[in-house]
């Protein structure tokens, strides 16, 4: 495990380009399985999920060209082994549950994973996902512990209405259904910027999908999809991410590749902090100098609120980001992530510099902010954002402290260090 030591108290000033969105590659690379014609993508980042997805292909056999420096792989899967799996799915990564439908599309069978979890945000149930492949004609079983899916020839076509908008299982419909014999329908299906991204990809490969963006979804099966050439879009959380270190730090950052569009909610949560963000072209920026200040409501007896839910909702990746620079503005704020009970388990490790936050119960906390801090030593949980957080307010206090376990960060954030130091940061791995 690698620990951030940090220097802090620097305003951080600077331009980045953000790197492609590992909730976008995953599920992408896992959709090549769907054809054995090569796949071409661009913009691929250097993150150790990624590794561990490539890691599997090539231990089945499948043949990889990946160029880390011009962040392009090339894959083909025409010799990945069909007979039986050299290992088990990737551990400790949400996506490889997305290798379900793909592998159960090429195998006919699929012994079940014993740790397709991810961050430690929550449950991160399989039951969701086990109804979809089942409703496509998978049939599940059981030999002592050990739990298997089957399917015998083609998924069929089903309609579908889940109980709520789960992204990676709104991506398992999407690759059983666009090979599924007749027209499917997901109501309820999730639409964030990642799920669309599969789903164009799909598209360009040949699929037929409807609905891109919407909560439903209509797919007529193919016979057979295509190869070709893609390119992953930037990630709207390191986007974030980079903008939020500015306005903790105090500095002016401004981040290329990103969509206005998806900005417009996101931008009203860093306003209701204090902070302006501005689009010039597809430059998102963040002034310096910014008093971090939370506005009172209108409202009489409400507490100022960011509250995070699927897909227009303000993304509940992003929480930790807000939660940091509600610590260091001045007024009180309330944070209720509607989707994971877990998401609020390290709150202990923000007071550790001084903050004050009530955690009224597992989904809502309440900032209150500007309190007097101190640099510290603090343990960051298994959430990428949520160990940024703790590097955000340990930049934003003078002195030296230590986010133990960050390493976390490399899941989704390539050259996360590298990128710091480039806006003037003093922080570097240790162990
Ligand atoms: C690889 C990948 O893409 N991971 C993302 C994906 O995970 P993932 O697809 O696992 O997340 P889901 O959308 O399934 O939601 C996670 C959990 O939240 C709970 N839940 C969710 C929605 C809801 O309306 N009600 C509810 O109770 C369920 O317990 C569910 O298991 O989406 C999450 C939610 O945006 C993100 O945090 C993860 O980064
Ligand atoms: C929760 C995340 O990833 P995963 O779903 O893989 O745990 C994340 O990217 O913040």
């Amino acid at each position: 495990m690698a620990d951030l030591i940090v220097n802090g108290g620097k305003p951080l000033s600077g331009t980045i380009t953000p790197s492609g969105n590992k909730n976008s590659v995953l599920p992408i690379l896992c959709a090549t399985l769907l054809t054995d014609e090569p796949v071409t993508l661009h913009n691929v980042p250097n993150i150790t999920d990624v590794e561990k997805l490539l890691a599997f292909f090539a231990a089945q056999g499948s043949q990889l060209t990946w160029d880390r420096d011009s962040c392009t792989l090339t894959v083909s899967h025409r010799n990945f082994d069909t007979e039986q799996l050299a290992g088990e799915l990737p551990a400790g990564m949400r996506s490889s549950v997305l290798l379900f439908a793909p592998i159960l599309q090429r195998m006919g069978r699929l012994r079940l994973p014993s740790n397709a979890k991810g961050c430690s945000l929550g449950i991160r149930e399989l039951d969701p996902h086990l109804e979809i492949l089942e409703k496509l004609g998978a049939k599940l079983s059981q030999s002592g512990d050990a739990h298997t899916l089957k399917l015998d020839g083609r998924f069929r076509a089903a309609r579908h209405w889940p109980d709520y908008m789960s992204v990676t299982a709104t991506e398992n419909f999407a690759m059983a259904a666009v090979l599924a014999e007749g027209e499917s329908v997901l109501i309820n299906a999730a639409s964030e910027p990642h799920v669309q991204d599969l789903c164009q990809v799909l598209v360009s490969m040949g699929a037929q999908i409807s609905g891109l963006g919407t909560s439903q979804l209509v797919i007529t099966g193919v016979e057979r999809l295509r190869g070709g050439t893609f390119t992953i879009n930037s990630d709207h959380h390191e986007v974030v991410t980079f903008l939020a270190l500015g306005a903790i730090t105090g500095g002016e950052v401004r981040v290329r590749h990103s969509v206005p569009q998806h900005f417009d909610l996101i931008g009203r949560a860093f306003g209701k902090l204090g902070v302006a963000i501005e689009h010039e072209a597809d430059t998102a920026l963040v002034r310096a100098r910014q008093p971090l200040h939370i506005a009172a409501p209108f409202t009489t007896n409400l507490l100022p609120r960011i509250e995070a839910a699927p897909w227009p909702y303000f993304p509940v990746d992003l929480l930790p980001c807000m939660i940091a620079l509600a610590v260091r503005a001045e007024g009180t704020m309330q944070f209720w992530n509607k989707v994971y009970e877990g998401g609020f388990g390290w709150m202990h490790e923000l007071a550790k510099f001084g903050a004050h936050i009530a955690v009224s119960d597992p989904h809502r906390v309440i900032v209150f902010g500007a309190r007097p801090l101190h640099p510290t030593i603090v343990d960051a949980p298994y959430i990428i954002r949520a160990a940024v957080a703790l590097y955000m307010v340990a930049a934003s206090i003078p002195g030296s402290s230590v986010v133990k376990n960050a390493d976390t960060i490399r899941r989704a954030h390539p050259n996360f260090v590298g990128n710091l130091r480039s806006l003037g940061a003093e922080v570097e791995w240790g162990t």
